[in-house]
């Protein structure tokens, strides 16, 4: 559960007073420095994106984050009590998800696998059914529930897997590079949606993404990362970065001229 005192446990407006630290992460595997010194703070209601090379250990550091891979350094969350937890909540949307699109799973099966211990071959209850389609609703979704995943398309597979991250709200929402192979469309109403739902459930979110010149019109923060935080910032100064532009050229910066309140709606 999300900690009491968290503005997202009430699904409050955004509080700006939460924070994950990430404070001296290190990884070694075989032998090899994956990730070493790792210090970042990131704020509710704020998306921040990971960008680097490949094999600079973005996923790395999610894997790190969610305990899947042993680390070094601390997590910590402080909630808008000020008070910190060594354990924050971790909602996770990852690149794929594995299974056989001829099986016949549905939405919901998946969310009574995931969400509950009631076996999925039992029908499912009216309560469990509900806390799916306000799960759903979330992101839009709640026309999903009874089709089967295989004939889902990849932007809709993704918006049901966030749902599923936001089962229950987290106190930081990873998303690694969660529309890859999504047409241009379907990228764009992902990030929309995840835009509108960090102001909304006041999320910390951590994004893993190549696309730059996505990451620029949304992310609040972008961290440029290659073993280590080479630097970080708006996307303007990041992209006026040497390094930044040595990597990956010039980046035009294009922002979006929509409202991200949350109040429209
Ligand atoms: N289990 C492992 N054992 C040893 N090395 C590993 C292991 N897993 C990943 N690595 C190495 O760690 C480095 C970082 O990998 P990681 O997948 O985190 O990079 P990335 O920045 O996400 O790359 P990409 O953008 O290509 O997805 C790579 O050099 C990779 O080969």
């Amino acid at each position: 559960m999300a900690a009491p005192n968290s503005c997202k446990a009430t699904e409050n407006p955004a509080c700006g007073l939460c924070c994950t630290k990430i404070n001296n992460f290190a990884v070694n595997l075989a032998d090899t420095v994956i990730l070493q010194d790792v210090n970042l703070h990131i704020h509710c209601g704020e998306l921040t994106a990971i960008i680097g090379p490949n094999g600079a250990g973005k996923s790395t550091l999610l894997k790190a984050i969610l305990g899947e891979i042993p680390h070094q350094g601390e997590l910590r969350f402080l909630d808008a009590a000020n008070r910190s937890t060594s354990a924050p909540l971790v909602g996770y949307v990852p690149q794929h998800l594995d299974f056989d699109p001829g099986a016949p799973i549905s939405v919901m099966d998946l969310f009574g696998a995931s969400t509950s211990r009631w076996p999925v071959c039992w029908s499912h209850r009216q309560a469990q059914r509900l806390n799916c389609q306000t799960a759903l609703k979330r992101v839009q979704a709640s026309h999903l529930l009874d089709r089967r995943l295989g004939k889902l398309s990849g932007g809709e597979l993704q918006r049901v897997l966030l749902a599923l991250a936001l089962t229950p709200i987290p106190d930081l929402l990873l998303l690694d590079e969660p529309v890859s192979g999504v047409d241009q469309r379907g990228m764009e109403i992902f990030y929309e949606m995840v835009s509108d739902l960090r102001h909304r459930y006041d999320l910390s979110i951590i994004l893993v993404s190549h696309d730059l010149n996505l990451m620029a019109r949304y992310a609040d923060r972008i961290v440029y990362l290659n073993k280590t935080v080479i630097c970080s910032g708006t996307p303007a100064e990041v992209f006026n970065n040497d390094q930044v532009i040595k990597e990956f050229g010039k980046i035009e910066l294009c922002p979006l001229d929509v409202d991200h309140s949350g109040k429209g709606d």
